[in-house]
């Protein structure tokens, strides 16, 4: 809705993966080590398949940094696939493929058929090559140049995952503060914010894993230290809950997005539902509840932003489990498998949702503070955040 913007691009077995950010402000100090941690944290995860294996993704800054700072040009970012080497001749960028490998299987719960239709493909390599989460890579790349920003004016974005399958740990976070929750949520190796109850998880996954299944789950997203007023009520594509929403249901596999208590509120009444109004003379205007989830009116209202977002189990299966499909050439019917994937992505996906969250917030902030050097756009930051308390 504001000014900033990204594009990425690349195939998920091609030579690399790109991504264009522009209208990120001049003189925001940026770091690639900064960067590649966040690449490590959304590789991580227990449940990832093979290809993690063989990836250890790495941003090259191409454009619009200097000496550490960015120019308020177009930024570049790369991560190169390491998986290419193997894939060189089925990926064939120029000319014809040395060894042609064809897909005509479509994969239910994938892009495969409709990409297929939709394109004029047979080949359903040349859908699934870009429908798939790989592109990720780049997003979370994009988010940590977001992050710097956010982090430079009190802004911190953080994730934890709540369930995977079954197995949730909902009611026990309840009274844990957010900041907590993710701090304990990097100890696990399944990014819950109880790392001494992973084994429990673990478990799951590996029968899971045994079955040839696979499985989805829920992840919590939040935003701390966000100022009054981002985002507005004047239009309905300048609501910043339709823009969060937007962004996390962009994510491959997630089927649903709740902001703060979301669907539960829609059983209470309206006396349990709100967040009352209080005012201290120190820090101006402030609630006791976070119902909301920090946003009113398509307004942040100055308490934590929290989203909570469903993934769909990973929808290609082992041999065990295959789902019926038909292919496209010869009309005959299939079971679709395959010997590579992930079990689970969910705590990768979460990862995934702080970037989406960290660009959403970066491109509103712009919106509301100025587009052109970050160092008065932080003076105004801070001026605005002391009108809001003395307001
Ligand atoms: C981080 C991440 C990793 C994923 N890994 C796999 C995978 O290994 N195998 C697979 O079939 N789908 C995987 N997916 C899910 C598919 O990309 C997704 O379900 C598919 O594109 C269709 O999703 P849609 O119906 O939401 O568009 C992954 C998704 C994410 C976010
Ligand atoms: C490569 C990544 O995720 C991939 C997402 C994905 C899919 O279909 O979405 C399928 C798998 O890739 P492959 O088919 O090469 O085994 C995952 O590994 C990644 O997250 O970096």
């Amino acid at each position: 809705m504001g000014r900033l913007r990204f594009l990425n691009a690349g195939e998920s077995h091609g030579p690399a993966l790109t991504a264009i950010i522009e209208g990120i402000p001049s003189n925001l100090k940026v770091s690639s080590e900064y960067i590649n941690k966040e690449l490590l944290r959304r590789q991580s995860g227990y449940g990832r398949g093979g290809r993690m294996k063989i990836e250890k993704d790495r941003v090259e800054i191409l454009s619009g940094v200097r000496f550490g700072y960015t120019l308020g040009s177009p930024i570049t970012l790369m991560v190169k696939n390491k998986d290419w080497e193997n894939w060189k001749d089925i990926m064939a960028v120029e000319g014809q493929p040395v060894e042609k490998r064809e897909i005509f299987n479509p994969r239910p719960g994938h892009a495969d058929l409709s990409g297929g239709i939709k394109y004029g493909f047979y080949d359903l390599r040349n859908v699934l090559e870009r429908a798939s989460a790989r592109e990720t890579t780049t997003r979370v790349a994009v988010g940590a140049v977001c992050k710097q920003l956010l982090e430079d004016v009190g802004i911190k974005i953080g994730s934890y995952v709540v369930s995977i399958g079954d197995i949730s740990v909902r009611d026990e976070i309840e009274g844990i503060p957010l900041e907590e929750r993710f701090e304990r949520a990097e100890k696990s190796e399944v990014r819950t914010p109880f790392p001494e109850e992973d084994e429990k998880f673990k478990k799951l996954i590996d029968l899971a894993r045994e079955e040839g299944e696979s499985l989805g789950g829920i992840f919590e997203v939040f935003a701390t230290g966000v100022p009054v007023g981002l985002g507005s009520y004047v239009q309905w594509d300048r609501r910043l809950d339709g823009r969060i929403a937007q962004a996390m249901m962009s994510i491959q596999a997630m089927k649903g997005v709740e902001i703060g208590e979301g669907f539960k509120l829609a059983e209470k009444f309206g006396s349990q539902a709100h967040d009352e109004i209080f005012y201290d003379p120190k820090k101006g205007f402030y609630h006791k509840t976070n119902r909301a989830g920090g946003i009113e009116g398509g307004m942040t209202n100055g308490e934590p932003i929290i989203v909570r977002v469903a993934m769909k189990p990973i929808p290609t299966l082992m041999k065990k489990k295959s789902l019926k499909s038909v292919n496209i050439k010869t009309k005959e019917p299939f079971l679709a498998a395959k010997e590579r994937s992930d079990v689970t992505a969910v705590p990768a996906a979460a990862v995934v949702g702080e970037a989406m969250l960290a660009f959403v917030l970066t491109d509103a902030i712009l919106e509301k503070f100025g587009n052109d050097n970050w160092l008065e756009i932080k003076e105004r930051i801070k001026k605005y955040r002391e009108y809001t308390r003395q307001f």
